[in-house]
């Protein structure tokens, strides 16, 4: 195990990630040692670590990996509480861009690149001003829980979504009680079985569209990081779960405003069902080393 990594911060509409190439598995962080990295005050601070491991060096990817030998590289996510997460939408993007501006991997314009993840395989595609991932098939989780928040006078229904991560997306009133929760305390969830999911807040009213694209806004308590200003599966779920509470007719093109800044979704038919895409910017904004000792 090496004192020092070579760490690369980066994020995705302000969901921000410390990014770090372990291509053989010689170096595999403790959560305490990853929640200490993620620590705003005294370590690097971010959301979630992301650590660039070949996959055929990642045991628990064997059953991804079957069908896709092509994806080369896991992205290995651990939220900023140390534990582990299936899937980041935001950080997908920037681990693709991560690996393409550090010569790992090649991703030209058009071009797509095999990610492997805890949720499977996921392709990746470079745009014009950022990246774009198809997540695959997604699902109601079954369950329609109400959830508690701060700030919010009573309980609101929620939608199980899974985008292969967990999420409620929750249904409020109107744009002032979107605005005035409380997500520095964790909503809580009843019944039992989604407790600990990632939870977005929305206002699925009459959601304004205009040609063809739907818009809403959404805020987000993420599962082991807490109020982030932004979440990619959660802003997928946030529009799966706007379409199917606004029923026939629903645009299959959503606009998602979040805190730090706006992402794209996109529900489209593939072989295998209904697939859908985030897209987004994805930056990497400085490099340091970190000392472990
Ligand atoms: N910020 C991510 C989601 C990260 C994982 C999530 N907190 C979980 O535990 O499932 C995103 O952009 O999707």
């Amino acid at each position: 195990m090496p004192t020092t990594i070579e760490f690369t911060k980066g994020h995705g509409t302000g969901n921000d990630f410390v990014l770090y190439a372990d291509p053989d598995g010689d170096s595999t962080l403790t959560p305490a040692q990853i929640a200490a990295i993620c620590d705003r005050h005294f370590g690097v601070g971010a959301d979630g670590m992301i650590r660039a491991i070949r996959t055929v060096n990642v045991p628990e990817a064997a059953a991804t990996l079957a069908g896709a030998p092509e994806a080369e590289w896991f992205m290995d996510y651990s939220n900023a509480d140390g534990s582990v997460a299936e899937m980041c939408g935001n950080g997908i993007r920037v681990f693709a861009r991560y690996l393409v501006d550090t010569g790992l991997a090649t991703l030209e314009t058009g071009d797509t690149l095999a990610i492997a993840t805890r949720a499977g395989v996921k392709d990746v595609q470079r745009g014009v001003d950022g990246f774009q991932v198809d997540l695959g098939r997604w699902g109601l989780e079954g369950g329609e829980p109400l959830v508690r928040i701060k700030d919010v006078s009573v309980p609101r229904p929620g939608l199980g979504i899974d985008v292969g991560n967990p999420h409620v997306v929750v249904a409020l009133a109107n744009d002032e009680e979107l605005t005035d929760a409380d997500l520095a305390y964790a909503p809580q969830l009843d019944p039992e079985p989604h407790a600990g999911a990632n939870v977005e807040l929305v206002v699925p009213h009459d959601p304004l569209v205009s040609d063809g694209v739907g818009r809403i806004r959404m805020r987000v308590h993420e599962r082991g990081s807490g109020e982030t200003l932004s979440c990619g599966t959660g802003v997928v779920a946030a529009a799966l779960a706007i379409r199917h509470w606004a029923g026939r007719g629903a645009p299959d093109h959503w606009r998602v405003d979040v805190p730090g800044g706006r992402l794209g979704v996109r529900m489209f038919a593939a072989e295998d069902g209904e697939h859908v895409s985030l897209s987004g910017p994805a930056e990497l904004v400085y490099t340091g080393t970190l000392d472990l000792a």
